[in-house]
């Protein structure tokens, strides 16, 4: 470290400790019977609990200490981590309304143009307004439907890329995000775009500095930390970079709307039509439409990217699923010279390895936090207004209370089962539940599953350098997406089907 960051960092450590003193001296602290929780240090709290560890595992471990409610102080954030199903439900259903709103952190109203996106708006008219166009005319089963043959077209073009590089080791990470990428750019916009590489690098950047671990954001009260720790022009440049990749698509659509060469109802002319038709109670502008896109794509692509990633992880670890999986496709798919997506409906296998990937790699696996509008009470403790509830989906898809062999990937076990992740069993909520859930479930899904029938009936597959599955690295990064930390390398070769 050279003398001018010591030093800078010396006097911001200095200044956050006496406010941190100022602050307990002035406030008052009520009487409330919170949750209880690890002891905490005086300044940072728990953060030291978290050093190095990933948010989600650690939460799950100190649960087995402390109880499935929690209450955790990260920095200057108090918050309330949830962790056994039959609480999840208390939040996500009993008091659903109560949790209902979302933490505002700097990044979120810089990049989502105050907030005025879905995932991150504070809970209010303007967002039900907004749920209600996502999940009736953005992604809703017809419009996803409607986007069928871009991710046939997406696939023809990937098996072929898999045909030729038969043989020879591909990375499944990079090549399923920059296709599904592409799927999502195509329904978003009507073809595909030259930033859409850009767009979605600064979009991962954004994810993890959104995180909400950040320093500045768990010391929110002091503003002098976004600019000493650099974060403040870090989110101004990654938002000058958005606006600019948006303002660009905005206009080239809007040339092309004029040429008359928009002819499927693509994302953005569906939001375009909806602000000129002038019929909503809020209305809506281009820079509303650039936060809904933000959600589109940091919703849309990596969290199916990965889901397929695990799975083909999962599969390459347990050589008999892998087999049984590929003998399902195989039969169903027998005599068919190409796969449409009404054939996948019928493949129940592949439908539970799934979700047992969800299961065991829950993409999002401490959901989106909510925050608490109204004081109520959980278990006995109370929670007041503004309190950060972090519900642990990984905690509740891997309790032993709910789950046999939990920690084993089983696909098996949902053979039989009306156990699915549309938000009313609350130990497998990959895609949340309640008012806040996502509302993508039918567009991401149906892409995993076409990607990995796809993958499963025209490919067999083995690891490169004479790997076995035991040396399979099976860490997560660190950050709100449990993303594989190694990316997967597979080697593909060609099954020739029996026509
Ligand atoms: C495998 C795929 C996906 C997974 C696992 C997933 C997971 C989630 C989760 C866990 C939440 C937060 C729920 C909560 O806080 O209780 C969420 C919210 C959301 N997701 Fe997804 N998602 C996926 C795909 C998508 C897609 C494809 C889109 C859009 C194209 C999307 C858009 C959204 C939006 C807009 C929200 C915010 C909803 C709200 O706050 O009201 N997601 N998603």
């Amino acid at each position: 470290m050279d003398t001018k960051m010591a030093f800078s960092f010396i006097v911001s450590f200095l200044i956050l400790f006496l406010c941190f003193v100022f602050h307990k001296r002035t406030k008052g602290s009520k009487p409330l019977n919170l949750p209880p929780g690890p002891p905490k240090l005086p300044l940072i709290g728990n953060l030291h609990q978290l050093v190095g560890l990933l948010p989600h595992r650690a939460f799950r471990d100190l649960a087995k200490i402390y109880g499935p409610i929690m209450h955790v102080q990260l920095g200057k954030v108090s918050a309330v981590i949830v962790s056994s199903p039959r609480l999840a439900k208390e939040i996500l259903k009993t008091h659903d309304i109560a949790f209902a709103d979302r933490p505002k952190t700097f990044g979120s109203e810089l990049v989502l143009y105050k907030n005025t996106d879905i995932a991150l708006a504070p809970y209010g008219d303007y967002w039900r307004q907004m749920k209600k166009v996502s999940s009736l005319e953005l992604l809703g089963a017809k419009k996803v439907r409607s986007f069928g043959p871009i991710r046939e077209q997406v696939l023809d073009g990937f098996m072929e890329f898999l045909r030729l590089s038969s043989g020879k080791p591909i990375n499944i990470h990079k090549t399923v995000t920059e296709l599904i990428n592409n799927v999502v750019c195509m329904a978003s916009f009507g073809k595909n775009n030259k930033q859409q590489d850009a767009l979605l690098e600064s979009l991962e950047e954004f994810a993890q500095v959104n995180s909400g671990f950040y320093l500045a954001d768990l010391f929110p009260d002091f503003k002098f930390l976004y600019m000493v720790s650099g974060l403040r022009s870090k989110l101004m440049k990654l938002h000058k970079t958005l606006d600019k990749i948006f303002d660009d698509i905005l206009e080239e659509h809007e040339c092309r709307r004029n040429a008359g060469e928009v002819q499927q109802e693509d994302l953005l002319e569906v939001l375009l039509k909806i602000k000129e038709e002038g019929t909503l109670e809020f209305p809506i502008t281009n820079n509303n439409i650039k936060a809904i896109f933000v959600d589109v794509f940091a919703g849309g692509t990596d969290t199916s990217s990965l889901t397929i990633e695990w799975a083909m992880t999962e599969l390459m670890r347990n050589p008999s699923i892998m087999e049984k999986a590929q003998a399902e496709v195989r039969e169903a798919f027998k005599g068919k010279k190409k796969i449409m997506e009404s054939d996948i409906q019928s493949l129940s296998y592949l439908q539970s390895i799934i979700k047992e990937t969800l299961r065991l790699h829950p993409p999002i696996p401490l959901l989106l936090p909510h925050v608490c509008r109204e004081q109520c009470q959980i278990d006995g403790y109370d929670i007041p207004v503004k309190m950060k509830v972090i519900i642990n989906a990984l905690a509740c898809s891997t309790d032993p209370e709910y789950w046999n062999d939990a920690e084993i990937f089983k696909p098996e076990r949902f053979e039989n089962t009306s156990v699915d992740f549309m938000g009313t069993n609350y130990h497998f909520i990959p895609f949340g539940s309640g008012r806040r859930m996502c509302p993508g479930i039918t567009f991401g899904m149906i892409t995993v599953e076409f990607f990995l029938a796809q993958m499963l009936y025209y490919f067999n597959w083995k690891l490169p350098n004479g790997l076995n599955s035991e040396d399979i690295d099976m860490a997560e990064v660190d950050g709100a997406l449990a993303a594989k930390k190694v990316h997967l390398h597979l080697i593909p070769t060609c099954y020739v089907p029996e026509l």
